[in-house]
């Protein structure tokens, strides 16, 4: 699904209005019905008392026809109207219809003592949305916050956070939500990581718009920003189809380079996950020292072994292999840069290249260039930050991430708790699976192993990326309800990539 930005919005928007020949207070109407149809599936009238608090634009106006539907369905409701500014056309219509029904509304200056909400509100946000135009200050600033720190409340933002920008990092106070309903689109601020604090669980409200080919063209030429956020309809698109008389040659044999005294683990993992995702045959190439390990720990997977006891200083053969994953648990030695030079030198297909690999590219930046076109890159933000430098903050580190994926050729992923994926066309996807419980040892090695089985497969590297990340969440998704986000360890993503695959398949049918 597009990522729109607060311009392309406003024109999606108009272009409706445009369309369909209605009123923009008619298009009011339709968002608000869809956000109260979702809002009443997550909070009941006895979930507590609501409290709506409106500003004057257009989101206030959505706040103000949220009062009166959920009053009419039954829900305790007060209403808190801001006076900051002007009223827009369709608030003021909507401010007029709430204030002649039967419920408390009370009229809120700058100066006025601070409304302390009762402990068990529901509190809706609908002061600022996507017309936020300067940092929130002075009274309005001091509301939010006090609001961030009362306890016992839900917090609940309308569209976005009142203080976040859509497009680009904040500045001043923002709403804390605890759930955020997205109107219509996703804004790209939502995804950045610095935001999650304030966004908190997001849903996605649909309603019926024009559609998005109109807008795409709005907007400053050559902005880079994620753009594309996946979804299970989508990414089951992805997922080829079985044929009865493929065999273990049509899926792939994939070599692993990976782990080193000590980390052998590492290569475990990520061996786990080449077969697990599907491929049809995984040599690991090991140290001596893991060779024992490997072959006792992963009995499915074939071994080649280093000339060197503790890490690898060389690999020998690599045409026979459909591709190469590189990087999990491999050391930072010198010898070891040396192997990694070499295969890069040797390998013309796409690989994946992730951990100790990347550190080594970093150490070496002669090595970069020697990367396969295609290729799939796994950075964290502490590994991309080495890689690419520092940024400011996410917007900027995207538009590095994207401008470096489109001029190497590369898909380049950064691993947060929104993982985006860089494509050589300029696409950046967001990715929407996964839980704080993969913050934990063996996860990223977990993913490595994944996307070098999709690879192995025959999927395109951008596909392999797209899927293989929103597999590894999802796989992780399905762990955390199995088993608690807590109890969760790599071992057990790599096991529920099974169930992950039968989610997709049940959403593709
Ligand atoms: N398709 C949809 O998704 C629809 C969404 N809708 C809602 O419309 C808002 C956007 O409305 P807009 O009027 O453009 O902006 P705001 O309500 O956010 O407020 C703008 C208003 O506030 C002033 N302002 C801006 N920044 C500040 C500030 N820091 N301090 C004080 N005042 C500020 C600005 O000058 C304007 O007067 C969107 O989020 C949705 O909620 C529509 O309902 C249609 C369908
Ligand atoms: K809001």
């Amino acid at each position: 699904m597009q990522i729109l930005s607060g311009q392309q919005l406003r024109a999606l928007d108009e272009m409706t209005v445009h369309e369909e020949g209605i009123t923009s207070l008619e298009l009011m109407e339709r968002a608000v019905t869809a956000f109260t149809g979702s809002f009443c599936k997550q909070f009941r009238p006895s979930s507590g008392p609501i409290l709506i608090v409106c500003g004057t634009g257009n989101n206030g106006g959505d706040g103000f026809a949220t009062a009166r539907q959920l009053h009419r369905a039954g829900y305790n409701t007060h209403v808190v109207a801001a006076e900051f500014g002007k009223r827009s056309p369709d608030n003021q219509a909507n401010f007029n219809a709430a204030k002649r029904l039967d419920f408390p509304f009370t009229l809120l200056r700058a100066g006025n003592p601070f409304p302390k909400p009762a402990p068990g509100v529901i509190l809706i946000d609908a002061l600022l949305g996507t017309g936020l135009s300067r940092p929130l200050e002075g009274y309005w600033a001091e509301l939010i916050e006090r609001w961030n720190e009362t306890e016992d409340i839900t917090r609940v933002a309308l569209d976005v956070p009142s203080g976040l920008p859509a497009d680009g990092p904040a500045t001043g106070a923002v709403f804390m939500a605890d759930h955020t309903f997205v109107l219509g689109y996703p804004k790209v601020a939502i995804f950045a990581p610095e935001n999650a604090v304030y966004v908190g669980e997001m849903s996605l409200v649909k309603f019926k718009l024009s559609s998005v080919r109109t807008v795409l063209h709005v907007g400053p030429e050559g902005d880079i920003r994620p753009n594309q956020m996946l979804t299970e309809g989508y990414v089951a698109t992805l997922v080829k189809k079985r044929g009865n008389s493929d065999h273990k040659g049509t899926f792939g044999h994939a070599l692993l380079v990976a782990g080193s005294f000590g980390k052998m683990g590492a290569a475990v993992i990520a061996a786990r996950a080449v077969l697990r995702a599907g491929a049809g045959l995984v040599t690991c190439h090991v140290p001596r020292s893991g060779y024992e390990i490997m072959q006792i720990s992963f009995p499915e997977a074939m071994c080649t072994v280093d000339a060197h006891w503790y890490q690898t200083t060389g690999v020998g053969d690599l045409s026979q292999y459909a591709t190469i994953g590189i990087g999990p648990g491999l050391g930072t030695e010198q010898l070891t840069a040396a192997a990694l030079r070499d295969v890069l030198t040797r390998y013309a297909k796409p690989l994946v290249i992730d951990a100790d690999a990347l550190n080594l590219i970093a150490q070496s930046p002669s090595l970069f260039a020697l990367i396969p076109k295609g290729s799939i890159l796994t950075p964290h933000p502490k590994e991309f930050e080495r890689l690419f430098g520092k940024t400011a903050d996410s917007f900027a580190r995207w538009r590095v991430q994207g401008e470096a994926a489109k001029r190497n050729e590369l898909v380049i992923l950064l691993k947060t708790n929104h993982t985006t994926i860089a494509t050589p066309t300029g696409k950046i996807y967001v990715n929407t699976t996964g839980n704080p419980g993969m913050g934990t040892a063996g996860t990223g090695d977990a993913l490595t192993g994944i996307l070098t089985g999709l690879l192995a497969q025959g999927y395109e590297p951008a596909t392999a990326a797209t899927l293989g990340v929103y597999l590894h969440g999802l796989a992780g998704d399905l762990a955390a309800e199995a088993l608690s986000q807590e109890f969760l360890l790599a071992e057990d993503v790599v096991n529920h990539v099974g169930a992950a695959y039968q989610e997709l398949a049940r959403v593709r049918n």
